[in-house]
């Protein structure tokens, strides 16, 4: 598969006139009347970034889609989060849907069941002494932490710029110490248990075990907008598509295709919709 990156028209301000060309990148993959397996990122996919975690909020016209296609019959669909998992549930606040957080660590089932991955004792009983450390250290001029039970984020979005590069820096170093592991996100830290375990395999977990055991034989769409949705990318690689939301051209991706925004977003839904109705 051949990566074709979204060429914005400079000279044109309006997002409308240059919104992918789905038929393009989707139509021999998905035939009309196929059913499909659509996996989302939240943050920055369904949803525009904020200054804050709390401010975000889907649109009614993506909540409408989304709903459609998973009432649809023909799919099933799954979103995959950074957030805690009730958390993303809560945001997006439809029933017919598997939702996953911390970074896949947690899957909630639409019948309420829920499956958690397991972290090491040790592990988890530095996870408030990491907190404390990074409260006393490096959370001032605006950055925090978000506490999410099992993962951290350390945000500086709404931090004074001159310190930002120097506390994400000594961030990154006080979670490596306590054992996690520490990655750039947007305007943020995310500190990760080191367990075996990403979006990617979380996908694949819930794909085997939820849509079809067969399910590389199937068709499958993802969409994300962030560094730890590459694993999911990187995962459906060959037998699935998928879609980086970015404007940055030369932004390096195992994403088959870049869209530019969640507006772009909202055109693929609508056009999976129209598509697997037939
Ligand atoms: O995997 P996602 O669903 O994309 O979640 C990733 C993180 O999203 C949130 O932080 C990001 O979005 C905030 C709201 O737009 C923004 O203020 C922040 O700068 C971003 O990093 C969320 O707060 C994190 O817990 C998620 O891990």
């Amino acid at each position: 598969i051949s990566v074709i990156s979204w060429q914005p028209n400079d000279q044109d301000a309006s997002e409308m006139a240059t919104l992918p060309d789905y038929d393009q990148y989707l139509g021999e993959y998905l035939k009309p009347g196929d059913s499909l397996a659509l996996l989302l990122d939240y943050d920055g996919t369904l949803a525009e970034l904020t200054s804050h975690p709390n401010l975000t909020q889907m649109s009614g016209e993506m909540r409408q889609a989304l709903r459609n296609i998973a009432d649809s019959g023909k799919a099933f669909v799954a979103v995959i989060s950074g957030r805690d998992v009730d958390g993303v549930k809560e945001k997006i606040g439809l029933e017919n849907i598997i939702y996953s957080g911390n970074h896949g660590l947690e899957v909630l089932y639409p019948n309420g069941t829920r499956h958690n991955q397991g972290i090491p004792n040790d592990v988890a009983g530095n996870f408030d002494k990491m907190i404390d450390h990074l409260n006393r250290e490096v959370v001032h001029h605006g950055s925090w932490v978000e506490n999410k039970r099992v993962s951290i984020t350390f945000h500086f979005r709404e931090a004074e710029q001159q310190y930002v590069e120097e506390m994400a820096r000594r961030a990154k170093e006080i979670i490596e110490s306590y054992g996690y592991r520490a990655n750039e996100a947007h305007a943020s830290v995310e500190g990760k248990p080191p367990v075996q375990w990403n979006k990617g395999l979380a996908a694949e977990y819930i794909l085997g075990t939820s849509y079809d055991p067969s399910w590389r034989q199937r068709k499958v769409i993802f969409a994300g907008d962030d560094t730890t949705d590459e694993d999911v990318m990187q995962m459906i690689k060959g037998s699935g598509r998928s879609f980086r939301v970015t404007k940055d051209k030369a932004l390096v991706t195992n994403a088959d295709y870049k869209i530019p925004s969640v507006d772009a977003v909202y055109h693929l839904l609508k056009w999976i919709e129209a598509r697997i109705a037939g």
